[in-house]
């Protein structure tokens, strides 16, 4: 479904690379795993695969399609779930959907009814026309991926999507995902929560200085490391445990 060959990126003015000759392929209706420490290359990766930066070096392509040649089918292929919140908190949740979902060409009733499916499958039917300014982290979140998935994506790129929620909203979200997943999405997700990863994830790959250290079923790789109760005691054994602070 995805396939990355040599894929790099080097930002302006940086002096190494975020990532770096990375290959990797991805299959149809997996949920694949993107783990690594601050500054790893996740969201670099993340953004070149869903067209928001552009690659260095390397190719890579979704379903046999590539931005170059295929940009408007691809638009319309893959969701993106970004990192920070991309929300107007001057507008009420309706009308944040209702201008996401037309710049996939979704419009009228349609779209009004898909809104409206949504928001009451992800528990905001009662919130459909107050200001996304009022609506706490775990709601925003909540917005975020249906704004998402309005179009129905086949690829669905998902960068820290549980990020600063409590464990309701999380688990509305991820109980979600695994419904698409179940549906026939495939799934490119970061996080830093590894015991969700662990249960989320058909495959992970552990990436450090752009570049993927390891990679497998996380059951696989836990039980490949002789002292590893858990991914994250793997993560910990590859990626070390030293700080990355950087400023
Ligand atoms: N716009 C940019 N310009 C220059 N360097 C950047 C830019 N964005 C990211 N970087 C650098 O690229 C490297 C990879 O960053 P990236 O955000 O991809 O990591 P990440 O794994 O997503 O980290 P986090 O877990 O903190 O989100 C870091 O060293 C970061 O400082």
């Amino acid at each position: 479904m995805i396939q990355i060959n040599q894929l790099s990126k080097k930002y302006k003015g940086a002096e190494g690379f975020s990532v770096s000759d990375l290959d990797l392929n991805i299959d149809k209706k997996e949920i694949f795993g993107l783990l690594g420490p601050n500054g790893a290359g996740k969201t670099t990766l993340i953004s070149m695969l869903s067209s928001l930066i552009k690659p260095t070096s390397g190719s890579f392509s979704i379903n046999g399609l590539t931005f170059q040649e295929n940009k408007k089918e691809l638009k319309q292929l893959i969701g993106i779930v970004p990192q920070e919140y991309a929300l107007y908190p001057s507008l009420t949740a309706f009308e944040n959907l209702s201008y996401f979902g037309s710049t996939y060409n979704l419009k009228g009733n349609t779209l009004k009814e898909k809104i409206h499916e949504l928001l009451k499958t992800l528990g905001l039917s009662n919130f459909a026309n107050k200001k996304i300014s009022t609506f706490s982290g775990g709601m925003k979140r909540r917005i975020n991926l249906i704004a998402s998935i309005l179009h129905e994506p086949k690829v669905l790129f998902l960068d820290e999507p549980t990020v600063g929620v409590d464990v309701q909203s999380k688990n509305v979200i991820i109980e979600h995902l695994k419904q698409l997943n179940a549906a026939g999405t495939t799934m490119i997700y970061t996080s830093h929560h590894l015991n969700e990863a662990e249960s989320f994830c058909s495959r992970v790959a552990i990436i450090d200085n752009g570049k993927i250290i390891t990679k497998g079923k996380p059951k696989d790789l836990v039980s490949s490391y002789q002292y590893a109760r858990n991914l994250e005691d793997v993560f910990l054994a590859i990626t070390g445990k030293a700080l990355r602070d950087h400023a």
